[in-house]
């Protein structure tokens, strides 16, 4: 289950190297889809504190006014007993920090990257990782501390910036929330109870932290809040005592701090009772445990989020086109490739699966039928000129003997007059199929971004076209004039038989042809 934690991890990583940190934008986010913990306080209430005694070290930047400029993604991962604990930072990759002051000159040195040496706060995340045996496998979010004013060196808007940055964060519902509520001040105005309250009311995804239980007035305790009376949460309270400013100017170290923390809870006779479920490494394991359920509740649609957005992505990327090769092979391939394509097409055209291949068919089947009927065989054959043909051809003759070169002439002036029908179907094949070229460029997807190979495909096709045409032209009327050229005995002696039939032998020879 702990691997769990460090694929989400991992994508979280991978959303910050892409740019995506959630906020105003119309693409898919992912990061806010990823379940986090976030650490919500005001200033001062002890969010650092808290993070460090989870970590066990001290790493943050401290200071007055705004020191937390920049969200802190910070992920821990557990190692194995012994190994030497280090940071290590993502803009940094490969540079292990095992000096944990120069940590928090890094944290310093990038919020000024981003944001100059002005207090000006950015929304762009720094992402820490520590490694150590120490800590519990867990991602935590800093922000900045909820302000009520801006301090000199500050914009006017810095408190709603601020506001409205932790309220990005914690609006959605994959965020886990950390409040922090110093317990020497009153809980009615805690500025992380307050926001919480209002982004979470159920209270579902609200960890309530109480810290500075040891500042408390003699004679008070938190034990209301703590046992979820005065303010109740889904999850406990859980109270912290962190080191002071007392401690940290001595040095007090992590380790003997948590310590002192645990004595605290365990001799209290206010929290004695409550002792193993409070203090630093209590709040870890549990926000630990909790990350991981909901993570696990998360996963499917976590999954189906990437799923989608590959699809998306690798749809955009598809119309858009993938990039051009420089090479001349490639472009060469490439070329190729599109051509293929645009051949599919019009392919597809001709032999069916897309529409206009079939008009082709019409041509034979209705136009030229249409335009052989047209033929004016009536007046060729009317007895009038079969009489002056014939006694052209043969002069006066013994009527038994057949006039053949009148037969002859007559039968070659009728297949003449096939040449212009002939001639007009290759006409219209020809700009019928210069139509199915036109449509195929232009339903050909691959094609759409490249105008100049659309206009070349064009024309070497046209130029194609009408070399096949002059061709097609040729042959057919060659044909003509073979079949004109070729009339046999056997054909004249067959001739008597025809002639009882409507328009003769002439329309069925071309048919059959
Ligand atoms: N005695 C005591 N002091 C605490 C405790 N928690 C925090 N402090 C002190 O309170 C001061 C503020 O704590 P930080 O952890 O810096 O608070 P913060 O919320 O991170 O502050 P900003 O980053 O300035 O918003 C420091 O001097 C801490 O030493 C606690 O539980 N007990």
């Amino acid at each position: 289950m702990e691997s769990l934690i460090v694929t989400v991890n991992r994508i979280q990583r991978a959303c910050t190297v892409l740019g995506d940190h959630g906020g105003d934008t119309n693409l898919p986010t992912l990061w806010e889809a990823l379940p986090s913990v976030v650490v919500v306080g005001g200033q001062s209430s002890g969010k650092s504190s808290v993070l460090e005694s989870i970590v066990g070290r001290d790493f943050l930047p401290r200071g007055s006014g705004i020191v937390t400029r920049r969200p802190l993604v910070l992920q821990l991962h557990k190692t194995e007993r012994g190994l030497q604990e280090y940071g290590e930072f993502l803009h940094l990759p490969k540079k292990k920090f095992t000096d944990f002051s120069m940590v928090r000159k890094e944290i310093q040195d990038e919020t000024d990257r981003m944001t100059g040496k002005s207090k000006q706060i950015s929304p762009v995340p720094i992402h820490l990782s520590i490694y150590s045996p120490n800590v519990v496998n867990l991602t935590l979010i800093d922000l900045p501390g909820l302000t009520k004013v801006a301090v000199e060196g500050q914009p006017e808007s810095i408190v709603q910036d601020i506001e409205s940055m932790v309220r990005s964060y914690v609006e959605k519902p994959n965020c886990i929330i950390l409040a922090i509520t110093p317990a020497n001040q009153d809980i009615a105005t805690s500025d992380a109870i307050k926001l919480s309250r209002e982004v979470d009311p159920t209270g579902e995804r609200t960890f309530g932290v109480l810290t500075k239980l040891d500042l408390m007035d003699k004679g008070t305790n938190a034990i209301d809040v703590l046992e979820g009376r005065a303010y109740p949460l889904q999850h406990p309270w859980v109270g912290i005592v962190n080191r002071s400013q007392a401690d940290i100017k001595k040095n007090v170290d992590m380790i003997a701090s948590r310590w002192k923390e645990r004595e605290f809870f365990a001799s209290s006779p206010d929290y004695g009772h409550l002792a193993s479920k409070m203090g630093s490494e209590y709040l870890a394991k549990v926000l630990s445990k909790h990350l991981e359920s909901v993570i696990r509740a998360r996963l499917p649609g976590i999954t189906s989020l990437i799923n989608k957005s590959i699809e998306e992505l690798e749809a955009e990327l598809s119309h858009l086109g993938r990039s051009v090769a420089v090479d001349a092979g490639a472009q060469l391939y490439t070329i190729l490739e599109l051509c293929r394509a645009f051949d599919r097409i019009f392919k597809e055209h001709l032999d069916g699966g897309r529409p206009g291949g079939d008009r082709i068919y019409g041509v034979f089947d209705h136009q030229l039928p249409a335009a052989l009927r047209k033929l004016p065989f009536d007046r060729h054959l009317s007895l009038q000129n079969i009489r002056k043909v014939v006694s052209e051809a043969d002069g006066y003759q013994p009527h038994l003997i057949a006039p053949e070169q009148g037969y002859r002439r007559l039968i070659d002036g009728a297949l003449n007059y096939f040449r212009g029908p002939a001639e007009a179907s290759v006409d219209a094949v020809h700009f019928l199929l210069k139509e199915l070229v036109r449509r195929s460029i232009a339903e050909t997807q691959e094609l759409k971004r490249f105008p100049t190979l659309q206009a070349e495909i064009a024309a070497a096709a046209s130029e194609a076209l009408e070399r096949f045409r002059e061709d097609s032209k040729k042959t057919t009327l060659r044909m003509v004039d073979m079949e004109s050229s070729y009339l046999t005995v056997d054909f004249f002696r067959k001739l008597p038989q025809e002639v009882e039939k409507e328009i003769p032998f002439l329309r069925l020879w071309f048919i059959a042809k």
